[in-house]
């Protein structure tokens, strides 16, 4: 998979060069490239943003720049792109986003600052057939897409085949089943009187699988009813509907 991101702060896209994503780089099953918009500026002042047409506070992405720095991030490589702009109003990205966007060869991120980018931008984008999804982290409002951006590819690149050591481990993530993930115990055995669950220590694997996955449905009840209610009619057993 290659991913471009285009932004204003280049340097705030450090952090997908460390640790899992920069091996999962530098084991070649990522390319990453990170652009300066004001590279795609043409006035002494590299001005990338405007007044917002019907007055209000902040500022405009401009559509010029814009277009520019996605049309040439695009021609660098001949792989179809799915275009992703991060915005407070977009469709929620959860776990099924990013593991539909696995089947990507090519993210392009666009990373909005101020009031956000002109609209033209997406919709020349999406006139001309680009893929382009415009996606919200969460229901709060940041500076910019640098961070959303962040997030989504991390959530993204550990889905990808060899990058995370154990596989098995994106399969018992929370959500992978819609549900959130019970509570997690290592050693020692008993801290600061707190003792790891007995069932946890009984070599006893269907007793285990069971006590996890009651953990599993109980946390979501608690904490995440909607997923609950969202789940397909044939994803829980008689078992599950015995809890
Ligand atoms: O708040 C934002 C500002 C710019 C770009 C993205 C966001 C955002 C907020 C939540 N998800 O994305």
């Amino acid at each position: 998979m290659r991913i471009d991101v285009i932004t204003i702060f280049p340097g705030y896209l450090a952090p997908l060069r460390e640790a899992l994503l920069g091996r999962a780089i530098g084991a070649g099953l990522v390319d990453l490239a990170v652009h300066d918009l004001r590279s795609w500026t043409r006035d002494v002042h590299q001005a990338v943003d405007d007044s917002p047409y019907g007055g209000g506070p902040g500022m405009v992405m401009r559509p010029q720049v814009w277009g520019e720095a996605l049309d040439a991030v695009l021609a660098l490589d001949e792989r179809p792109a799915r275009i992703v702009v991060p915005t407070p109003a977009g469709r929620p990205f959860t776990q099924a986003t990013a593991q539909a966007w696995t089947g990507e060869e090519r993210l392009v991120f666009a990373c909005g600052r101020y009031e956000g980018i002109d609209q033209r931008v997406v919709d020349d984008a999406r006139r001309r057939d680009l893929p382009v999804d415009e996606v919200s982290i969460g229901d709060y409002v940041l500076v910019g897409g640098e961070v959303a951006v962040l997030v989504m590819v991390e959530a993204v690149v550990r889905l990808l085949p060899g990058v995370l050591g154990n596989p098995a481990s994106a399969q018992q993530d929370s959500f992978s089943d819609g549900l959130l993930e019970g509570p997690a115990y290592t050693r020692p055995e008993v801290w600061r009187g707190l003792a790891v669950p007995e069932v946890l220590r009984s070599g006893n694997h269907a007793k285990i699988a069971r006590w996890r996955r009651d953990r599993a449905l109980e946390r979501t009840a608690q904490r995440r009813p909607d997923l609950l209610a969202a789940l397909p009619e044939d994803a829980l057993d008689d078992a599950d509907r015995a809890f």
